[in-house]
């Protein structure tokens, strides 16, 4: 074997200790006196069951020789005198060595508790950091829910497992510096035996590593399943549709998948574990056997036989523990590997810092943007170009798919156009600062967020300087009409929302978008407000009040309205008709008309539909 792959053999024998050290990092800048405590502890831990042995030998050659020295003087008192000594520091030591794992156990306590909370902010904090695009990468996905799964007690148990076996080596090593003066070649002849067990657990804790890194898509369908099964928000059409038998194969299915992969592993590791072990154990007997001897033969002292039949019961015993310690550390540095990938995805930087545009006043152009999504060979929009005025207000339609949504998320830069600019007073929207461009901005997409809070923070959350300012949630509550059936609520803007806390309350479908408009006139400062499909789910005489309510109160903003109601397109100023990521036509609502194009075409369908 060439150097090279001796080196590649080994990295991937020790791959399982490779985050231990990030790990222990970790815990030391989450809290440096525990780290400390736990290292000092671990040390006591480690070095006393070897002195207590120690002591143990002392204890019966203080004891024969009293009885040697009690038979010829019968002075019992005075040769009491040693062994009694002896068992007072044997009884010292163990009271060291209890108060050493207590202490171990109290600051692991301490410490699993800084660390969950540690870790859970890192992840919460880059992923306020990540952008759009990210989270729809299911990979990208993928590792941050896995990251957040067990963030709480990963961490501290491969940190807990690292100090184990190191507790561990080091009573190993005091067990053998106690045998090299029986015989050197005992101790050589126990490690040698010791090697191979510890590699095949290394080896086998690798490849259950790896296997189990492959399986992460798998799992995550698993989960997707259990949620689907559990959560009240999808209760409803699973029992409709009678799913629960569908669901449920399919978790059996995956399940049966992954144990038949977990079932060879085990016993593989199993057999070969047991029969390694064996290999030790037996190395083990013939030098207590060799001891035996030794002892009968009068070579050694009984108090040493003592100490050596000690040593090798506890030698036995921290050994298995360590292996089981390898065993569990590719869990842990599973997690680990995941966390720090997570944790170390780069995140664009935004290179903008204007805070004004040089045409102040000039609106939005939107000239030449073309995007294609990541992974996606077809374009979502080509070659788009219109100008928008301050006060003008925009239409866009176009069927399902056609690109409207997306250009509106290019809009509020939650992405960047491939090809083409964006401009905002003249002002690349690259340019801006992305805080003060959002801060212009007031949208309401879609599929808005129905927040488990009270109806007032769900309209503050418009603007979150402002979360909890009941004057203004009113103002823009009016505006949205929420007003009315917010006023017949049981406390009114501070009723609970949603079914998730206590005495939460559930709107219709028409009342939730109600509250999200009236979230979107929270920004009132905003001088550009996106309506994706506002009023979709609100009844025609609600949504017509809307409209002129919203042409007056909102003279001086540009807005962008998304909608498949002609009766609230045709007050736009402007329409634009998009098809496949296109504009295919352009203008207000009587210009389209006369042009007989395919907004006349669906218009009076539409008509024809409500007449
Ligand atoms: N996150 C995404 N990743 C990849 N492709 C996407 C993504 N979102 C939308 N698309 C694709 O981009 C195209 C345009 O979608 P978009 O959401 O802009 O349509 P839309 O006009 O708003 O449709 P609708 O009227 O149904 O809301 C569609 O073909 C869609 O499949």
């Amino acid at each position: 074997m060439s150097i090279r792959r001796k080196i590649n053999a080994l990295r991937q024998l020790l791959a399982v200790f490779r985050y231990s050290g990030r790990a222990i990092g970790l815990v030391w800048t989450t809290n440096r006196t525990l780290t400390i405590s736990i290292a000092a502890l671990t040390l006591i831990a480690g070095l006393l069951p070897a002195a207590v042995a120690y002591i143990g030998k002392l204890i019966v050659d203080a004891v024969v020789q009293a009885r040697n020295v009690g038979t010829f003087n019968s002075g019992i008192s005075n040769s009491l005198y040693h062994p009694l000594i002896y068992v007072g520091l044997e009884a010292i030591a163990i009271a060291l060595l209890a108060a050493s794992q207590r202490g171990l156990t109290v600051c692991q306590s301490l410490l699993r508790v800084l660390l969950a909370q540690r870790v859970n902010v890192l992840i919460l904090e880059k992923a306020l950091t990540l952008e759009l695009a990210q989270f729809e990468d299911s990979e990208f996905y993928d590792k941050m829910s896995n990251a957040r799964r067990e963030a709480s007690t990963r961490p501290l148990s491969l940190v807990n497992r690292t100090f184990g076996l190191v507790q561990s080596a080091l009573s190993l090593l005091t067990y053998g510096a106690l045998l090299v003066s029986f015989s050197l070649w005992a101790v050589f002849i126990l490690v040698l035996a010791a090697i191979p067990a510890f590699i095949a657990e290394t080896k086998f804790a690798g490849q259950a590593f790896r296997l189990f890194r492959w399986r992460a898509p798998e799992t995550r369908q698993q989960r997707y399943l259990e949620t689907l099964v559990a959560r009240e928000d999808f209760a409803k059409e699973v029992k409709l549709y009678k799913l629960g038998e569908m669901l449920l194969g399919r978790y059996h299915n995956i399940f049966h998948q992954i144990y038949g992969e977990d079932k060879n592993l085990t016993l593989r590791r199993g057999l070969w574990g047991y029969l390694l072990s064996l290999l030790s154990t037996g190395a083990l007997y013939l030098a207590y056997g060799w001891i035996v001897i030794e002892t009968v033969a009068n070579r050694i002292s009984l108090g040493e036989m003592t100490m050596y039949l000690t040593v090798f019961r506890q030698g036995q015993r921290t050994f298995s523990e360590a292996l089981t310690s390898i065993g569990g550390m590719y869990e842990d540095n599973l997690y680990l590997s995941n966390l720090y990938e997570f944790l170390e995805e780069k995140v664009p930087q935004s290179r903008g810092e204007a805070t004004k545009g040089i045409y102040p006043g000039d609106g939005i152009r939107f000239e030449n943007v073309s995007f294609s999504y990541p992974g996606s060979s077809k374009p979502a929009l080509k070659n788009i170009s219109f100008h928008l005025q301050p006060g003008e207000k925009l239409a866009i339609v176009g069927e399902n798919g056609s690109g409207k949504t997306t250009l509106i998320k290019l809009l509020t830069r939650l992405y960047n156009p491939e090809s083409g600019r964006i401009l905002l007073d003249g002002l690349d929207l690259q340019e801006w600062d992305v805080e003060v461009l959002r801060q212009r901005i007031s949208v309401i997409f879609q599929n808005f967020v129905r927040y488990q809070f009270t109806v007032g923070e769900n309209i503050g959350v418009g603007e979150v300087e402002n979360l909890e300012d009941s004057s203004r949630w009113e103002v823009a509550a009016e505006m949205g009409m929420a007003r009315p059936f917010i006023k017949n609520l049981p406390q009114g803007f501070r009723t609970q929302l949603g079914r998730w806390f206590k005495g939460g309350q559930e709107l219709s479908g028409g009342q939730w978008q109600k509250i999200a408009l009236s979230r979107a006139f929270m920004r009132s400062k905003a001088e550009i407000l996106v309506l994706d499909e506002p009023t979709s789910a609100m009844d025609p005489q609600a949504e017509f009040e809307i409209f002129n309510h919203f042409r007056t109160s909102t003279k001086s903003q540009m807005v962008f309205l998304i909608s498949h109601r002609f009766s609230t397109v045709r007050m736009a100023d402007k329409i634009l008709v998009i098809e496949f990521g296109e504009i295919i036509e352009e203008g207000t609502h009587e210009e389209l008309l006369q042009l007989q194009g395919l907004y006349a075409k669906l218009f009076h369908l539409q008509a024809a539909g409500y007449r």
